[in-house]
């Protein structure tokens, strides 16, 4: 079974005609926006807002129609994929280094639709290294800043340079022995000059699809149980 296939497609139930919908980045909400995108060929009428240059190419290739902020002035719903999420759906994000636009996008949707793949989902988030999104400028310090909350920083790389994010920066990948407070530390990273943002969100998703043990698609809605299997 792949489950990325199966929660990513899911989410395509939530999405209305005529809505704003914001479109996540990775390997799981890819198979949100190809289905998206027949539905879209079949006359369903959307408008998309890409959260990486990656999910704005796919998305132009199956044929979303796509917005920016200055034609918008909401969000319906924004769908993307996790690194981690908790059972208070808190979660981890910016594996594939596009958090600082998710964050930005998921904070101007009035929904936001977590999917993520069983293996993701964690009774204490931190096992994940935590992205942290840090302008290029002084970064040797910045790294230290963080170190000091107790984590161990480390560059990530890309073919043995820098990796450099859609907005210019780099990522910092931050490995904790215990990722106590998370939401102290997600206020407490984006304090430390040029940190731009950190992979926290915290108290950001409304639901969360996933998969039980039996893998059957499982979706929380904060605040509820189990909405549905
Ligand atoms: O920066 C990347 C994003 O936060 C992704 O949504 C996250 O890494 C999950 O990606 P995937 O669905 O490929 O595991």
């Amino acid at each position: 079974m792949n489950e990325k296939k199966e929660v990513g497609e899911k989410a395509v139930d939530f999405v209305k005609e005529g809505m704003v919908v914001g479109l996540g980045t990775g390997t799981t909400v890819l198979y949100t926006i190809s289905k998206l995108g027949k539905l879209v060929q079949q006359g369903f009428y959307i408008k998309g807002i890409p959260t990486s240059k990656q999910t704005e190419k796919l998305a132009i290739e199956v044929g979303i129609p796509l917005v920016s902020f200055n034609e918008i002035d909401h969000i319906d719903l924004a769908i993307d994929g996790a690194d981690e999420v908790n059972r208070e759906l808190d979660l981890i994000k910016g594996g594939g280094g596009a958090l600082l636009r998710e964050k930005i996008i998921a904070k101007a949707a009035k929904n936001f639709i977590v999917v993520a793949d069983s293996q993701k989902v964690v009774n204490q988030l931190g096992s994940f290294p935590l992205p942290v999104e840090v302008v290029p400028f002084g970064f040797e310090m910045t790294m230290k800043h963080i170190r000091e909350l107790g984590g161990s920083p480390k560059l990530r790389q890309k073919n043995e340079l820098p990796y450099i994010t859609d907005n210019g920066n780099y990522i910092i990948d931050c490995v904790f022995s215990e990722l106590k407070f998370p939401e102290y530390l997600e206020k407490r990273f984006n304090m430390i000059p040029g940190v731009v943002d950190n992979g926290l969100f915290i108290g950001m998703a409304d639901i969360v699809i996933t998969l039980d043990r039996d893998k059957n698609i499982t979706i929380y809605k904060r605040g509820q149980d189990l909405i549905s299997t």
